[in-house]
């Protein structure tokens, strides 16, 4: 009997291989990076290409360290970084143009044309869950379509496939040209802006408005099935690929959040927070997305309000690679040590604008609150405070909007191994803050989705035993001073506003 599932995380900064036992352990991790592309101020793209070679090689690579062969395996599961846009050709298999990636600003202009037409932002929200924004894949089709060379007309005549990088990992990986199946799941697709949340079907009149051919859109199966087999030239040959969940919603499968009021929180590239809301779609009013969290099989689809913040992890990034002022990322909590506060100095990284709870595209990153007295390690301070105060933001939506005030938050993601974060997340949420001893529970979570469907595991009630508690960070700062802190923090938000005119 196989002992082992294995699940393909296709991530915004890499492209990693898990395998993992029935008891929800890693059995062997392999990882790739790929290339950010930054064309111009605002753009964002990867090259499909790379991605796809890092997928191969990752599968061969955590086979072979846990000395596996493809007949040990199961079943893969497929989780990815949403809305990233690919477009294809479906005879030759190249991609038209890079992928576009979910911080990708570029598509401003349309979002707002498409909010101009009768009824737009309420009509779309109403009926994806989603408001315009330049986040989502489905302006991003329309920018490849009108802006590479012929790619309308192709696309017109069904030559033409999009997929976010679920579908074009599943494509390649069931053969490409020779029969790949072109597939997504309700998780990825809820984030096109070209779902219908209810019927969990393309929206004919959404795509024709927003200028996209209905033949390039995949097939929307279900998070939890077989699609297809791996192609015989691969590694993992042969094996059913029966899994597909956007990452987030990998994560909040894999934390166990499987019942109405739970909700974890993932600290990777950006934040997300998102609660499991069950059958009901709870439409917010106060900023957060409604979305397909998970669809197992042919059972009803459960949903998740979702609060989205595009820069936490690549912030720290972003003060390795482009300041220098770190080698590692772990090394920020370390400068951040040094001192006992921010010193008042406040870091809002709205580097694509600002996601949830504030939808704004003409927002952009300022520091605030400098004076003579700020050092590195008050500057580190305010990086790291950054997460934390955004994901306060979130969570005081989502209070809002469900009326039921979160007790506890599940952790995960990279981040989570920064305890001076963790801490600082509780003190300011004022509830305790929680990490599994499995924190990679985004592959986890396409794994369960993946060996749920081969029976590997037999029910939710596996995922759930299977979940253990590391640590936990309890609030130990004192009411008025988190309030005063917090309202610091929301000053310096106003401070990023009306900053980017409109872009062409
Ligand atoms: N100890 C740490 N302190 C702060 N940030 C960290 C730490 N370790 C990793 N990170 C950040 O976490 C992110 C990586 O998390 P990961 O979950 O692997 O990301 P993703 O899946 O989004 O690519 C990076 O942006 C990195 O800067
Ligand atoms: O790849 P991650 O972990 O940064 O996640 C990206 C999200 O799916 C974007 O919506």
């Amino acid at each position: 009997m196989t002992k082992y599932v294995a699940a393909i995380d296709q991530g915004t900064t890499s492209t990693r291989c898990m395998i993992f036992s029935h008891a929800g352990e890693v059995v062997a991790v392999d990882q790739r990076e790929h290339k950010q592309i930054f064309p111009k101020a605002g753009w964002v793209e990867h090259d499909p290409k790379e991605v796809w070679e890092n997928t191969r090689a990752v599968a061969a690579g955590a086979l072979a360290k846990a000395d596996l062969h493809a007949s040990d395996i199961a079943a893969v599961g497929i989780t990815n970084q949403r809305e990233t846009a690919v477009v294809w050709d479906r005879e030759t298999g190249e991609p038209v143009y890079n992928a576009i990636v979910w911080q990708d600003t570029r598509t401003d202009r349309i979002a707002t044309d498409l909010g101009n037409l009768g009824g737009g932002q309420e009509r779309y929200r109403a009926k994806t869950g989603l408001p315009l924004a330049t986040y989502f894949s489905g302006p991003k089709i329309r920018w490849i379509l009108d802006n590479v060379d012929g790619a309308r007309a192709k696309a017109e005549a069904g030559k033409l496939l999009f997929g976010n990088m679920d579908t074009w990992v599943l494509w390649n990986m069931t053969g490409g040209v020779d029969g790949g199946v072109h597939v997504t799941d309700p998780t990825n697709a809820s984030r096109t802006l070209l779902m219908d949340l209810s019927t969990l079907s393309w929206d004919a009149d959404i795509a024709s408005e927003m200028g996209v051919p209905l033949s390039m859109l995949p097939e929307i199966r279900s998070s939890s099935e077989e699609y297809g087999k791996v192609r015989e030239r691969g590694a993992l040959a042969g094996v059913p690929i029966a899994g597909i969940l956007g990452d987030q919603q990998a994560a909040t499968f894999g934390q166990a959040c499987l019942s109405p009021g739970e909700a974890k929180n993932t600290y990777g590239t950006g934040n997300f927070v998102l609660l499991n809301t069950g059958t009901d779609q709870v439409m917010s009013e106060n900023g957060l997305l409604t979305t397909v969290c998970y669809k197992i099989g042919t059972q009803a689809p459960v949903y998740a309000l979702e609060g989205s913040i595009a820069v936490t992890g690549s912030l720290v990034q972003w003060i390795r690679d482009n300041l220098g002022m770190i080698n590692s990322a772990a090394e920020i909590e370390e400068h951040a040590r040094t001192v006992e506060d921010n010193g008042g100095c406040y870091f809002v990284p709205a580097f694509s604008g600002l996601f949830a709870p504030y939808w704004r595209s003409d927002a952009r990153g300022a520091i605030v609150g400098l004076t003579r007295f700020v050092n590195k390690g008050h500057l580190a301070r305010a990086v790291l405070e950054a997460t934390a105060f955004q994901t306060r933001e979130v969570i005081d939506a989502m209070n809002a909007d469900s009326g039921v005030p979160l007790t506890a938050l599940k952790v995960d993601g990279g981040m989570v191994g920064n305890e001076l974060l963790m801490q600082f997340q509780a003190d300011i949420l004022g509830v305790p803050v929680i990490r599994p001893v499995v924190a990679e529970t985004t592959a986890l979570g396409a794994a369960y989705a993946a060996g749920l469907a081969v029976g590997f595991w037999e029910s939710e009630d596996d995922i759930r035993k299977n979940w253990a508690k590391d640590k936990e960070w309890t609030p130990a700062m004192a009411d008025d001073a988190r309030e005063k802190t917090f309202g610091q923090w929301k000053k310096a938000v106003t401070r990023t506003f009306d900053w980017v005119e409109q872009e062409d």
